[in-house]
């Protein structure tokens, strides 16, 4: 078994949706990225990589490349998917928590479970998504950014 830790945040700027999830949430901003900025995917990839001791995303999709503008995220976690069964481990379960005050991400959660388990080839009953805030305080308590954390353990396939 390995397990791995990822955390992600992205500031809110110009736009009319958010991406969490692979899941397109309407919100009255959008967020700065190189990316769609997914943060909760990207917290995810992370994870993953971290467990299997591969660096972190930005090794793997530089944001120096133009190639990976505005790339919709599902393909960084597919490739972390890819990097972890190729080394003999499946995911065992994957625990995410989006912190903002904005938007809900409750009534969102159970369609991110089902786009992750989907991409990472595993039951839906091994993912985990869920929210909180901050109580105002912080970034995040400002409406400022949103950011994700996430922790998952592999086992062997
Ligand atoms: N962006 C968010 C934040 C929170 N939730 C849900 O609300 C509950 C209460 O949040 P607190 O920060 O006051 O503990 C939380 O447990 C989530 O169920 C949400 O859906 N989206
Ligand atoms: C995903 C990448 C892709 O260039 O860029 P961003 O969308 O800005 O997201 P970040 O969480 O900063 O991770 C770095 C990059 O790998």
């Amino acid at each position: 078994m390995r397990i791995g830790q990822g955390f992600d945040v992205h500031a809110f700027g110009e736009g009319g949706h958010v991406m969490l999830g692979g899941v397109r949430i309407p919100h009255d901003r959008g967020v700065e990225a190189h990316s769609d900025g997914d943060v909760v995917l990207h917290a995810l990839c992370d994870a993953i990589f971290g467990a299997l001791a591969l660096g972190d995303i930005g090794r793997h999709f530089p944001p120096s490349q133009e190639q990976w503008r505005d790339v919709d995220s599902r393909v960084f976690l597919r490739h972390a998917a890819g990097m972890m069964r190729d080394r003999g481990y499946a995911m065992g379960n994957a625990d995410v928590t989006v912190i903002c005050e904005r938007p809900k991400v409750g009534p969102h959660a159970q369609a991110m479970r089902e786009i992750i388990a989907r991409e990472l080839g595993c039951d839906v009953e091994c993912i985990s998504v869920k929210a909180t805030t901050t109580e105002k305080l912080g970034f995040t308590g400002r409406g400022e950014g949103i950011a994700a954390q996430a922790c998952v353990l592999l086992v062997v396939a």
